[in-house]
C-alpha cells in the first residue's frame, strides 16, 4: 500500500477551540494521521483550494513516514503571538509566555491603526525596554497606508523588529521597503507563491518566514530557506503538537537560526491532542526540540475529534480529492 493509502486507512479529524479568534478563525481544524514513522497532520486552512492543499499532504506523508532527523540545535527561541486583542489582554499574553519576542497581529480590519498602537504600546510595556516586537498585517495594506502606519506603529512599539507581509505583492514589499527604516519580513509571498524565491530575488524582504506545510515539508522548507540567502524565522500553521513539531524539526535544523521562530503557537489554542507531558510549549523563551516525535494521546484525541459527522465529512472529502491531486 502506497503512504497516502495508509494515511487514509487510519484518519482522524480534529477541531480545537482557539483562545481568542486568530486569522478568523475559532477553531482549529484539520486531519491526524500514522504513518511508519510517526503522525502527520493535514490542516490546510479552509478558503484554500485542493491545488494549494497538496503542497500541505505532502508535507504531512513526509512526517509521517520519515525517521525523526538528529538536529543542529537541542532548543529554539521563539516568540509569544498576540492576536489582535485589547491591549490588557496584549499585555497579559506576554507576561504569561515567558517570551522576549512578541508577534502581534495588526490590521485586523480597515480602521484598526489605533488599535494596533495601543496594543504594541501594552506588548512593549510587558516586554521591558530589551524585549523585541514585531507586527503582521497579512497584506492586507496598500504601499502608502503600510508606509504610514509602519511609522506610526513603530513609533508606539519603541522600534519594530521587523514588519511581517504589510502588503500583498512581491513589488508592494519591495516599495514599502525602500521607503520605512524597519525590516521586512516576506510570509505569504513565500508560502503561497508560485515561486518561494522570487521574494528574495526582488530585494523585497530582509527575513523570510518559512512555514513547512505549505511548501511540501522538511526537506523542501530547507532547499527554499538555502536558496532564498535570507535569515529565516520557522512558524507553526495553528495546529496541534503534531503540526508544531514539523516547524520544530526545521528550526532545529537550520545552519542558522538568528531570530526567535513563531513555534509557540499552542498557546493560542484551548487544547491538544498530544498530553501535557510532551505537548510542544515554549518555557523561558525556547522550546525544547524533543528527541523523538510527539505522539498524540488516545483519550485527547477523542476529546477533540470532530463530533460532526457533516464537517468530518468535509475534510474527509478533501483529503481524498488532495491525494487523487498528489497522485496526479
Ligand atoms: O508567527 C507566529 O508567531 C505564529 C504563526 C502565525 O502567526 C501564523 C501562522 C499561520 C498563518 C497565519 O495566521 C499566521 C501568519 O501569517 O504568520
Ligand atoms: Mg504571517
Amino acid at each position: 500500500m502506497t503512504s497516502i493509502e495508509v494515511a487514509l486507512q487510519n484518519v482522524v479529524v480534529y477541531s480545537i477551540p482557539m483562545r481568542s479568534r486568530f486569522r478568523g478563525i475559532a477553531a482549529r481544524e484539520g486531519i491526524l494521521f500514522e504513518g511508519e514513522h510517526g503522525w502527520g497532520e493535514f490542516c490546510p486552512f479552509i478558503e484554500y483550494d485542493d491545488n494549494e492543499s497538496i503542497g500541505w499532504l505532502q508535507a504531512a506523508l513526509e512526517q509521517a513516514n520519515t525517521p525523526w532527523p538528529t538536529f543542529e540545535r537541542s532548543r529554539v527561541p521563539v516568540n509569544c503571538t498576540v492576536p489582535a486583542v485589547a491591549p490588557d489582554k496584549a499585555h497579559q499574553i506576554v507576561l504569561d509566555s515567558g517570551c522576549k519576542t512578541a508577534k502581534v497581529k495588526v490590521a485586523d480590519h480597515p480602521d484598526a491603526l489605533g488599535e494596533d498602537i495601543a496594543r504594541v504600546e501594552a506588548v512593549r510595556d510587558a516586554l521591558g525596554p530589551g524585549g523585541a516586537i514585531r507586527i503582521d498585517a497579512n497584506c492586507l495594506w496598500d504601499v502608502d497606508t503600510a508606509v504610514r502606519n509602519i511609522k506610526q506603529i513603530d513609533a508606539a512599539a519603541g522600534g519594530l523588529e521587523y514588519v511581517e507581509q504589510p502588503c500583498t505583492t512581491v513589488e508592494e514589499l519591495a516599495a514599502v521597503r525602500r521607503r520605512v527604516d524597519v525590516m521586512i519580513a516576506a510570509d505569504e509571498s513565500i508560502r503561497r507563491a508560485e515561486d518561494p524565491l522570487k521574494v528574495a530575488l526582488a530585494g523585497a524582504a530582509d527575513v523570510a518566514i518559512i512555514k513547512p506545510p505549505p511548501l511540501g515539508g522538511l526537506k523542501r522548507s530547507l532547499e527554499v530557506a538555502e536558496a532564498a540567502g535570507l535569515p529565516c524565522v520557522v512558524t507553526s500553521t495553528l495546529g496541534t503538537s503534531i503540526d508544531v513539531a514539523a516547524g520544530v524539526a526545521l528550526a532545529a535544523s537550520l545552519p542558522e537560526l538568528d531570530f526567535a521562530c513563531g513555534l509557540n503557537t499552542l498557546a493560542l489554542l484551548t487544547g491538544d491532542v498530544v498530553g501535557d507531558g510532551t505537548s510542544i510549549r515554549a518555557s523561558d523563551g525556547f522550546i525544547e526540540v524533543p528527541t523523538e516525535q510527539p505522539v498524540p494521546d488516545l483519550r485527547l484525541l477523542e476529546e477533540f475529534r470532530q463530533k460532526d459527522p457533516a464537517r468530518t465529512e468535509w475534510w474527509m472529502d478533501r483529503l481524498r480529492r488532495v491525494s487523487e491531486a498528489l497522485r496526479g
